[in-house]
């Protein structure tokens, strides 16, 4: 599997599934109506093959008002929890919102819906929840399957500035930040989400539910995140579940805006996983999923009334034609390839790691957390034989950050290496004789052992070699044994630190 770009349709075994170019059906990307084009926008799948498109837009939302718009919404959006099969545990919650009088409800899944807040009625004091519909299937992991869902009686205040929040979300995400979309264009609808913790999340999906014409045509979608980062994957379809290898990750922080566009739905499915439980717990995240409702239920008042045509949103939805102004394609930025996917190891690690990712233990965090692994790439060079996931990777780095910037102020952090290495190695331990067990190890010969320091009733040892060190499973296993021990890598040169450390199991 080839890391810039997914197999083309029908090349190493895939489906030989493609669909129309752009070209000759013109589908605008929703981020070329924004106003931070494209200099802020990060492809995370760019596969013109499968008409298949995400944008990642960080920080797109400031962290002030981010954090209003978190807090507002955990408090007054009218939340349903999502339970697995055996109702023991929350899957996570979610609510369903819509505009301009629909009333079509939300379906999770294969039958249970969610009542359209719109529509709810305040309840009477005094008046029994509400049972929602009839159990159902929700995502495609048998894990978030989920019983009854039971709607609290809501007051007349909460609805309303429930509202009154969307509303200000809307007038904000797509007034401000998409000021190429006229408001005819905007999404009808909008399904949230809220993962009380790390504990929660959502299964392999599709947004290709019938609402949204996701399945048979381009479907636009476009998610913020409020609150603690989550992971985010992408994955090309291979039947009914994710093709392994080909998982695109990412992480989504507070204020960040990602869009899923033109067929992904019908090529791709996505999962927000559940976090590693040895890491702390996670606070709450909400999640917003403007969308918009193209085929009315049958009930709805809005199923009858002629859809609106405006020029734009036929853009994003690729029904315009070749000749209208809004439909007409721009050239993608030189950077964008045409053929792309978003690679964590190219990124982060280059030279370090393998950019062939497979679906495995890591050996860094050992997270068992989709089908007993997550991707990881192996080490080349002394690391060949050690498979790492991101999060092993990134975890090492935030320490290494955290200590160059009370190190150094003035000097700002590198993300190259500049001149000759230093490799470094550093454990921590309680007992002064396991350093031996180590750092010989590590570094073959008898390397000079640079420092101890105390460190919350550890200590701990650092020991530096012009040749990258070698970790051989005796030492790893060594590793292993000890609870204490935390032993991290780094390059460091005279001009500053190379940011690419990896990390090794504290226990
Ligand atoms: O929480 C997220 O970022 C994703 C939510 C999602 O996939 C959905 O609502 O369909
Ligand atoms: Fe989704």
């Amino acid at each position: 599997m080839s890391f810039e770009r997914w197999p083309r349709p029908g090349e190493d075994g895939v489906s030989d599934a493609s669909e129309v170019s752009r070209e000759d059906l013109p589908l605008r990307l929703l981020a070329e109506f924004s106003s931070a084009w494209p200099h802020a926008w990060h492809p995370v799948v760019l596969d013109e093959d499968r008409r298949s498109f995400s944008f990642h837009w960080p920080k797109a939302i400031s962290e002030e008002r981010s954090q209003s718009y978190f807090e507002r919404l955990l408090e007054v959006a009218p939340w349903v929890e999502l339970r697995n099969t055996k109702g023991t545990s929350v899957t996570r919650s979610t609510c369903w919102y819509c505009t301009g009088g629909c009333t079509c409800d939300y379906a999770y899944g294969q039958q249970t819906r969610v009542t359209n807040a719109s529509t709810l009625q305040a309840a009477p004091e005094g008046s029994p929840p509400l049972t929602a519909q009839s159990p159902g299937t929700d995502c495609t992991e048998g894990e978030f399957v989920h019983g009854s869902v039971e709607v609290e009686p809501l007051s007349e205040e909460s609805l309303s500035s429930f509202r009154a929040v969307m509303e200000e979300i809307l007038e904000h995400v797509f007034g401000d930040l998409f000021p190429g979309l006229s408001k005819d264009a905007w999404p009808n609808s909008a399904n949230l989400n809220l993962y009380r913790d790390g504990r929660q999340g959502v299964g392999w999906h599709a947004d290709d539910e019938l609402l949204f014409k996701g399945k048979d045509s381009d479907c636009p979608v476009v998610s913020i995140s409020l609150g603690a980062t989550r992971e985010f994957w992408v994955a090309l379809k291979d039947g009914a579940a994710p093709l392994p290898n080909s998982i695109v990750e990412l992480d989504l922080c507070n204020g960040d805006l990602l869009t899923m566009e033109g067929r992904l739905q019908r090529h791709c499915l996505h999962l927000v996983p559940k976090c590693n439980p040895r890491e702390p717990l996670r606070d709450e995240r909400i999640n917003i999923t403007f969308r918009w409702v193209r085929e009315h239920r049958f009930r709805c008042p809005l199923r009858r009334r002629p859809q609106a045509s405006e020029s734009t949103l036929l853009a994003i939805a690729g029904e315009g034609n070749l000749d209208a102004a809004e439909t007409r394609l721009l050239p993608l930025p030189l950077r964008f390839h045409g053929s792309y996917v978003r690679c964590w190891s190219m990124e982060v690690c280059p030279g370090i790691l393998n950019p062939l990712q497979q679906l495995r233990l890591c050996d860094g965090c050992k997270h068992v957390c989709y089908a007993e692994g997550r991707p990881c790439c192996e080490g080349q060079g002394d690391w060949a034989g050690y498979w790492f996931c991101r999060r092993s990777r990134r975890h090492s780095t935030w320490r290494l950050t955290n200590k160059t910037r009370r190190c150094s102020r003035k000097t700002p952090m590198r993300t190259e290496p500049k001149g000759p290495l230093t490799w470094w190695i550093r454990c921590f331990t309680s007992t002064r004789d396991r350093r031996h067990l180590l750092v010989p190890d590590a570094f073959g010969a008898r390397p000079q052992v640079h420092q101890t320091a105390s460190r919350k009733g550890a200590r701990s040892y650092e020991a530096s070699s012009r040749k990258p060190p070698q970790l051989s499973p005796q030492c790893d296993g060594q590793l292993s044994q000890h609870a204490q021990y935390a032993c991290f890598l780094s390059q460091r040169s005279e001009l500053g630190r190379y940011d690419g450390a990896l990390i090794l199991p504290s226990n």
